[in-house]
């Protein structure tokens, strides 16, 4: 039987130990609090995912040795800007040997590395053991076993491959793919463009002006992740328009919920402290754009987001400056391959 720690306990670390208890492991879960790892232990985490029942086969704890001890496959679920700490406090933990995924969709404010490259950099984790999932996937329709699919992305297809049939239930079904940088853009990038969604929705815009965002944030997000090397197609696929319609769409998503508030005209201190829960894109945005920067690659709605979050400027200049930008032809750049 295949052993996993799950370390993070809340909604997307709850929802995935029960994917992965219904594909038949044992699940050890690590939480920070132990009133939550209790409540764990007694078949429910009440503060993140009340309607879920987690089966017996699942057990937390608030230390991280025991939780990662014999472990087969270690999942991280942790907001990403805390994913350094977190790994430096128990990232030796980990087994030598075991495959390392990461759920978490963000870059690091800072030093602009992607998740697999902090895993890897302070996990001591090797490319071949880091393994992505990401795909339209909000924790609480997981959690009641509603039909989903994720990109489950390693650089080393045997890996990847084995994790999806790890993964793999009636109502998840994962599709393995070798582009880990792709699926890392898409998952980060995607949570900046649901806030920038939220905001049009919460001024009261209407489905014209968010399928237009949507739109047009695939392109910034193609531009971005082709130059940092990931595969075209990964952006049409789960992780990519996938993801970004069911984040840009969703009541259910936290980023959705911020930049809906944000419309509404609550500060980033109020849309804070009402949500509670990670809105990972509020700070993703940042170093989504420094990355940008790096990388000559044009990002204005990330951008306008930044500026909005970061520096103050009222949601109402974000269209008018959107819609003033130069013309241009819609396709830039080669075409897709095959
Ligand atoms: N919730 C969802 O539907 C999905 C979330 N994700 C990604 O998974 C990652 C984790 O997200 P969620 O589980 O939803 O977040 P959450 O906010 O619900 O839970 C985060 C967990 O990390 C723990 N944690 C550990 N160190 C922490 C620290 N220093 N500060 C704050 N919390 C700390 C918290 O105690 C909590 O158990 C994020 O990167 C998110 O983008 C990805 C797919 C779906
Ligand atoms: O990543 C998600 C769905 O795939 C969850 O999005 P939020 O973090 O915005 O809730």
């Amino acid at each position: 039987m295949t052993h996993v720690a799950v370390m993070g306990a809340g909604n997307w670390g709850t929802a995935f130990a029960g994917i992965m208890a219904d594909a038949g492991a044992t699940v050890r879960m690590w939480s920070r609090r132990q009133e939550i790892a209790d409540q764990i232990n007694e078949g429910c985490n009440l503060e993140y995912l009340p309607d879920l029942r987690l089966p017996d086969m699942i057990r937390a704890t608030t230390d991280p040795e025991q939780a990662c001890a014999d472990a087969d496959i270690v999942v991280l679920a942790v907001p990403s800007q805390t994913l350094r700490t977190n790994l430096e406090t128990w990232g030796s933990a980990m087994p030598a040997d075991a495959p390392v995924i990461s759920l978490m969709k963000g870059v690091e404010l800072g030093t602009t590395k992607r998740m697999s490259e902090v895993i890897a950099e302070v996990g001591g984790v090797e490319q071949e053991r880091i393994v992505i999932v990401s795909g339209p996937n909000l924790a609480p329709e997981i959690a009641l076993h509603q039909p989903a699919a994720s990109v489950v992305a390693c650089a080393d297809m045997a890996t990847a491959e084995h994790v999806a049939a790890a993964v793999a239930t009636r109502y998840f079904r994962p599709y393995t793919d070798t582009d880990v940088v792709g699926a890392e853009v898409c998952g980060a990038t995607k949570n900046v463009i649901a806030l920038a969604v939220g905001m049009a929705e919460g001024m009261g815009f209407g489905d014209n002006t968010k399928a237009t965002i949507i739109t047009r944030g695939l392109a910034e997000t193609t531009r971005l992740g082709m130059a940092l090397g990931a595969h075209p197609q990964t952006f049409l696929g789960l992780a990519g328009v996938g993801d970004l319609i069911a984040t840009c769409m969703s009541p259910l998503s936290r980023n959705h919920s911020f930049g809906v508030r944000l419309g509404r005209g609550m500060t980033v201190d109020e849309a804070t402290a009402q949500l509670r829960q990670t809105a990972e894109g509020v700070k993703s945005c940042q170093s989504i754009l420094a990355l940008g920067e790096h990388h000559e690659v044009e990002l204005p709605i990330v951008e306008q987001v930044v500026a909005v979050v970061r520096d103050g400027l009222p949601v109402t200049e974000v269209g008018p400056k959107l819609m003033a930008r130069d013309l241009k032809a819609e396709k830039q750049g080669t075409p897709l391959p095959n």
